[in-house]
């Protein structure tokens, strides 16, 4: 079989994400991702799908160019090609990425990013190539399902009045009464066990009565809040002294290592994390100072699936538990964060998806949840098929529009209810 790659095709998207609110803003109602598409010369195509923002895509289409002529099979070159690859430096934030609230931006952040939806279609290909699962091609899977976790947001019933957008029929959750139908339908519609409720939306105390109101009508169930940083170790130590008793985590309660290592230092409850520890730079310190319990990895920005194992095997070494974060994405990512989980052995809480709010996708067929579980595929490859139809639907949709939901702004999105909306200040509160 010539596993050489003779064609590499780019295809931006923007596909329908309802009004879920953070502390940033609320979700675009359409939302920019990336598939990545692998030919090679022995015929099989593999897909991969990343972050699709204009920055991402400046930097995978030079990536692109260097990939035809390599093997799919060599993926510690898509790091060498990565080097390669130069950053415009003016697009680094170096600021919270507000595409994900997902710790500070930097270059290499942006690379691994790229990488990753390469490496993805690289390992689609070369199972398909082999006719061995993804799972099979990192070592193989240790469990044969993975749990993933309800994601519950804040939202509004639509998108402000005259801001195009799709109908979705969760309706709104503004209040500790919504948050529990909501969690009700998650459990209906998914048999999803465990939630994760985005806070950093209310007051602390609004969230913390919509916690409580979780924990009386699912009890016993694992329960986390993330305000992605938004409050004072202050605050993060007296909701954690309020919530100790149903918490399984609190995620991200304060910005940035020294914080979360001073709210660490004065709780039981275990501290999550998919914003002070996000690249390999940050665990030395993160885990010197016990700041961080469990670490969320997300394959996306850590560089892809390989590296995702890699750390999992540093937070084992260190007694640090792992497991999975999201943001919205579509059926190829959770194709391959279910094939990685399910080969890490020390993953003990269920992962993070934002895939139930996505009602549109690239598959012919959607990945489906039973009692909170996607099961791990066997089929060469992810186990998944492009829908050609509905890429080139969504492809045109991202032509169309005028560059203005090219890239993830959440604050922007917000000003169409609230003109005067700007991110807060973090701590918020
Ligand atoms: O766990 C997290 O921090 C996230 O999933 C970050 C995401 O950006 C989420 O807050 C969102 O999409 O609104
Ligand atoms: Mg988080």
């Amino acid at each position: 079989m010539n596993l050489t790659i003779t064609d590499v095709r780019l295809t931006p998207i923007l596909v329908a994400d309802p009004p879920l609110l953070n502390t940033q803003g609320v979700h675009q109602p359409y939302t920019p991702r990336l598939i990545v598409e692998v030919e090679t010369a022995g015929g099989v195509t593999g897909v991969g799908e990343t972050y699709g923002d204009t920055k991402y895509l400046e930097l995978a289409r030079p990536f692109a160019e260097r990939l035809t002529g390599r093997q799919v099979s060599d993926l510690n070159g898509l790091f060498t090609i990565a080097d390669d690859v130069a950053v415009d430096g003016s697009q680094v934030s170096g600021a919270v990425d507000v595409g994900g609230l997902r710790g500070v931006q930097t270059a290499d952040k942006l690379r691994l990013s790229v990488v990753s939806g390469f490496e993805v279609a690289c390992l689609d290909a070369l199972g398909k190539a082999l006719g061995l699962p993804v799972h099979a091609l990192l070592g193989g899977k240790v469990r044969d399902s993975v749990e993933y976790s309800a994601y519950l947001f804040y939202k509004w019933a639509a998108h402000p009045e005259g801001v195009a957008a799709e109908e979705d029929d969760w309706g709104a959750a503004l209040d500790p009464d919504g948050i529990v139908a909501q969690a009700r339908k998650f459990t209906e519609r998914y048999g999803f066990t465990s939630f994760k409720l985005k806070g950093g939306v209310f007051p602390p105390q609004e969230e913390i009565a919509a916690v409580r109101a979780l924990a009386a009508a699912f009890p016993g169930h694992p329960l986390r809040l993330d305000p992605n940083g938004a409050w004072s170790v202050e605050t993060s130590l007296a909701v954690a002294k309020e919530l100790g008793d149903v918490l399984e985590y609190l995620e991200d309660p304060a910005l940035g290592t020294p914080a979360m290592a001073r709210v660490a230092a004065g709780t039981d409850v275990p501290l999550a994390t998919n914003m002070c520890v996000t690249t390999f730079a940050e665990i030395k310190e993160a885990f010197a100072r016990d700041a961080v319990q469990v670490v969320l990895s997300d394959h996306h920005y850590w560089g892809g699936l390989r590296n995702t194992q890699h750390l999992a095997a540093i937070c084992r070494t260190f007694g640090v538990g792992v497991s999975m974060h999201s943001n919205t994405h579509l059926g190829i990512s959770l194709a391959a964060m279910t094939h990685v989980a399910s080969t890490v052995p020390n993953l003990h809480h269920a992962c993070d998806s934002h895939y139930p709010w996505q009602s549109e996708d690239v598959l012919t067929e959607r990945l489906r949840f039973e009692d909170g579980r996607v099961a791990v595929g066997d089929r060469p490859g992810l186990g998944v098929e492009l829908d050609r139809d509905r890429l080139r639907f969504l492809h045109r949709r991202w032509l169309a529009d005028e560059g203005t939901l090219r890239d993830r702004d959440d604050a922007a999105a917000m000003r169409a209810a609230e003109p005067g909306w700007s991110v807060p200040p973090a701590p918020r509160w």
